[in-house]
């Protein structure tokens, strides 16, 4: 640690030896090494470009699905710049992956931050990325700049959090917080093409313990942030480099299957068919007249699947599936909204004269508040480093959401290009990048020093 003037100030640097503690408060710590956090922005951008490459789409977008080979080469990746960073690896049995650099007091709960590597067919390749890359780089810059952690500092890279391959959101963070309904589901869950939870992970090396061995112990955190691009142009339209998140909307999905007669889109006449698609075509409607209804700005609702079968041009769809995703950061306003779908689903069906066959809740979650003393640390340090910034609500879910419910939580967010995201335009500037890179690492040397 560096006194004012640069040169090592012999007696506090006996004292700290002695103590093992860095001597003076926190404050005077972070205000000696702000100069000295340097993040090596022009490296990270290239990591970021490199792991963009284990895609199953071509450049510019990417399409990573989880245990796929490239979902599995990404992951050897991360786990060597772990590695270079100075942290012991560990992955547990559904390839959650923990990087931990061990503080003066390991026995003391850790600090932890991460985010998810996994992406949604044709996306970008910043979301949950910029987490990852940048909470190692974060780990870097403490280490150039001298820190040592009181309490460990642990990146974690989440095991889908996308719910592209098995229909559910944040797989490896709901299991972490202890979700037993998900232990459940995981026992019957299968793919699109019919390969159950427990092959893909095996095919991708995991799954060698029981999956709920993947349950957190109460209290293994003593704090959780995750840097995040915003997804939104908030942000960005308002000039400020920093969003401090105080909430997380609760997500919610539902999987509607309707069956009808089909048959010859020739032959059969318009007053005789039970048409699955048409219902399936209502339905989608309806979740956007029921979501409109709610009144609120903060009602969301998608329609982001829909299939038909036999999926033929001259035969009247027999079977239609939808998959449903609706949000609010009011949790009983978007509930009344799922019952009002329920409700157009059954007459629709009845109206239609086909059968709903399935109406399923995958998940209804609650919103996540983020945790005062995370809230504080993340705007002290955007303070110290002199960075704008303003809190804000996030409307995407993030694993964050599910280790709010084990660890004080937060978020930060930067901006991104007109808020694109999901698509392949998706794009964070270098600058930006290493201001939330700067901001995490400083938060998390406040959080470890309490
Ligand atoms: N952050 C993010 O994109 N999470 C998604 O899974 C989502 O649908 O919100
Ligand atoms: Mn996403
Ligand atoms: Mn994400």
């Amino acid at each position: 640690v560096l006194g004012h003037a640069g040169e090592e100030d012999p007696t506090i640097r006996t004292m700290e030896e002695f103590s093992g503690y860095p001597f003076r408060e926190p404050p005077s710590w972070v205000a000696d090494s702000l100069p000295s956090l340097s993040v090596e922005s022009e490296n990270l951008q290239k990591q970021i470009d490199e792991l963009a490459s284990f895609s199953d789409t071509p450049a510019p977008s990417v399409t990573r699905v989880l245990y796929t080979d490239k979902d599995v080469m990404a992951r050897r990746y991360v786990k060597n710049l772990m590695g270079l960073a100075g942290l012991s690896v560990r992955e547990d049995a559904v390839g959650n992956i923990f990087g931990r650099w061990d503080g003066l007091e390991p026995e003391l709960p850790a600090i932890a931050t991460g985010s998810h590597m996994d992406a949604i067919p044709y996306s970008g390749k910043y979301d949950g990325v910029v987490g990852v890359l940048g909470a190692i780089e974060a780990i870097n810059v403490l280490r150039r700049s001298g820190f040592k952690p009181k309490r460990s500092l642990e990146i974690i890279v989440f095991t889908s959090e996308e719910p592209t391959r098995f229909g559910i959101g944040c797989l490896g963070s709901r299991l972490m917080s202890g979700s037993k309904a998900l232990l459940k589901a995981l026992e019957t869950t299968v793919d699109s093409q019919n390969i159950t939870f427990l092959d893909a992970a095996k095919y991708a090396g995991y799954a060698q313990d029981s999956v709920e061995s993947v349950f957190l112990k109460k209290g293994a955190y003593a704090g959780f942030v995750e840097l995040h691009i915003e997804q939104g142009p908030i942000l960005e339209e308002e000039g400020v480099s920093i969003g401090i998140v105080t909430a997380i909307a609760a997500p919610a999905s539902i999987t509607v299957d309707f069956e009808g007669s089909g048959g010859h889109a020739g032959a059969v006449l318009m007053p005789n068919r039970n048409d699955a698609g048409l219902a399936a075509a209502e339905l989608a409607l309806a979740v956007e007249k029921h979501v409109l209804e709610s009144g609120s700005i903060d009602t969301v609702g998608t329609v982001g699947i829909l299939q038909l079968h036999p999926g033929a041009i001259n035969s009247i769809p027999s079977k239609s599936h939808l998959e449903i995703d609706t949000r609010d950061i009011d949790e009983e306003r978007r509930n009344v909204v799922m019952e009002k779908i329920r409700q157009s689903a059954i007459r629709i069906a009845k109206d239609r004269g086909v059968k709903l066959a399935e109406f399923k809740i995958v998940n209804q979650d609650p919103p996540a508040l983020s945790d005062e003393s995370v809230i504080r640390a993340m705007e002290s340090a955007s303070k110290d480093l002199k960075l704008s910034h303003k809190l804000m609500i996030s409307r995407a879910y993030h694993d964050s959401l599910f280790m709010a419910r084990v660890s004080p939580m937060g978020m930060i967010f930067i901006p991104c290009y007109k808020g694109y995201s999901h698509k392949p335009e998706e794009y964070s500037s270098v600058q930006d990048i290493t201001n939330g890179v700067k901001v995490l690492a400083l938060t998390l040397a406040k959080l470890s020093l309490k």
